[in-house]
């Protein structure tokens, strides 16, 4: 009795947590103060994070600070998180296409940063990333990760908070961590394990083994590998894959995606009940209605 009242509790407590947007893991109870790891961000300023939304529902968010491999500074992960909130809050987004400025795609953090900073700080950043990834992950919006040139180190790790990554010839991904003498800190090895299971997530964290298109296939970290490896030509045929799956109205992309997280975050009853409540937005919903008064058949 007491158990199943403690299990309960705690899922709903998850659930509310999968529903919060902008709520963190973490609080001052961990040392965390989200303000004092912003005001230490800014002080590595450098680069941009640009977002623009068609017409269609498509954003595309470039990591933009092609000097250093589109390296993450503090002002690009203040960007980020902006960006981030922007899109929660885009109620006729269907897809996100992420990708790196000028034919490559991201080398992780900053070294500059990373050499700068304490221990505690350096933590705090990881918190600070970590849940701007969480909440990227979990928007209601398709998401594809672009992966032209190298994605390194944190770069490797934000491939993994889309949906789905595809590559264009030539490209990599390498999780250089242990390089490092580091581990992933920004979710990145929870969700290697979640997308190819523990033992490939385990070779290619420990072998830090460069992951071509070929075999990012293979381990099904990569959907497929563009024929174009030019910025321009990628993009444009990443939109294209992406389409498929964006056609239709927002509200029910939306929904889509939504059961699909709920299915992957909850434990089986609560992933029901929000199947459930999810179902109800959509019921004799403009699209809906559409559907049966033109006698839809799916042949
Ligand atoms: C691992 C933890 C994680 C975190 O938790 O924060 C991190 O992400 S730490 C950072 C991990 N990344 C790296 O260690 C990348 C180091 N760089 C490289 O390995 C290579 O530069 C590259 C990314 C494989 C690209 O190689 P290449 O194509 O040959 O270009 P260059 O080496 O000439 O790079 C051009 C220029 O950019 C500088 N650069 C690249 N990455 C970074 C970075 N992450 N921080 C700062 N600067 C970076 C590189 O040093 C070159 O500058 P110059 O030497 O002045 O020309």
């Amino acid at each position: 009795m007491a158990v199943s009242f403690w299990n309960n509790l705690l899922q709903i407590t998850k659930n509310r947590v999968l529903q919060q947007r902008g709520v963190s893991l973490y609080n001052y109870t961990h040392s965390y103060e989200e303000h004092v790891i912003k005001k230490k961000l800014k002080q590595f300023a450098g680069g941009s994070i640009n977002l623009s939304k068609d017409g269609s529902g498509i954003g595309v968010l470039t990591l933009n600070n092609p000097r250093l491999m589109n390296a993450f500074t503090g002002t690009m992960m203040l960007e980020l998180q902006e960006k981030v909130t922007e899109l929660e809050n885009w109620k006729e987004g269907k897809g996100l296409i992420i990708h790196g400025a000028e034919n490559t795609f991201c080398s992780g953090s900053d070294l500059n940063i990373v050499k700068a900073v304490s221990l505690q700080d350096g933590v705090n950043m990881c918190v600070f990333i970590q849940n701007t990834l969480t909440r990227l992950m979990r928007l209601p919006l398709i998401s594809v990760a672009l992966v032209q040139g190298k994605a390194v180190g944190g770069g490797a790790e934000l491939t993994t908070a889309c949906d789905f990554r595809l590559m264009t010839p030539g490209s990599e991904i390498r999780f250089v961590h242990k390089l490092m003498g580091l581990v992933p800190g920004w979710g990145g090895a929870t969700r290697l394990v979640q997308l190819i299971g523990s033992r490939n997530a385990l070779k290619l964290l420990s072998g830090a083994l460069k992951v071509d298109p070929e075999r990012a296939v293979r381990l099904g970290l990569a959907e497929e590998i563009l024929p174009s490896s030019d910025e321009t030509g990628s993009l444009e045929e990443a939109c294209t894959w992406l389409n498929q799956y964006t056609e239709g109205p927002a509200d029910v992309i939306q929904a889509i995606k939504k059961v699909v997280i709920a299915g992957r975050e909850l434990h089986l009853e609560a992933a029901l009940r929000e199947e459930k409540d999810i179902f109800g937005t959509v019921w004799g919903g403009p699209a809906n209605v559409q559907a049966l008064a033109q006698r839809a058949k799916h042949k």
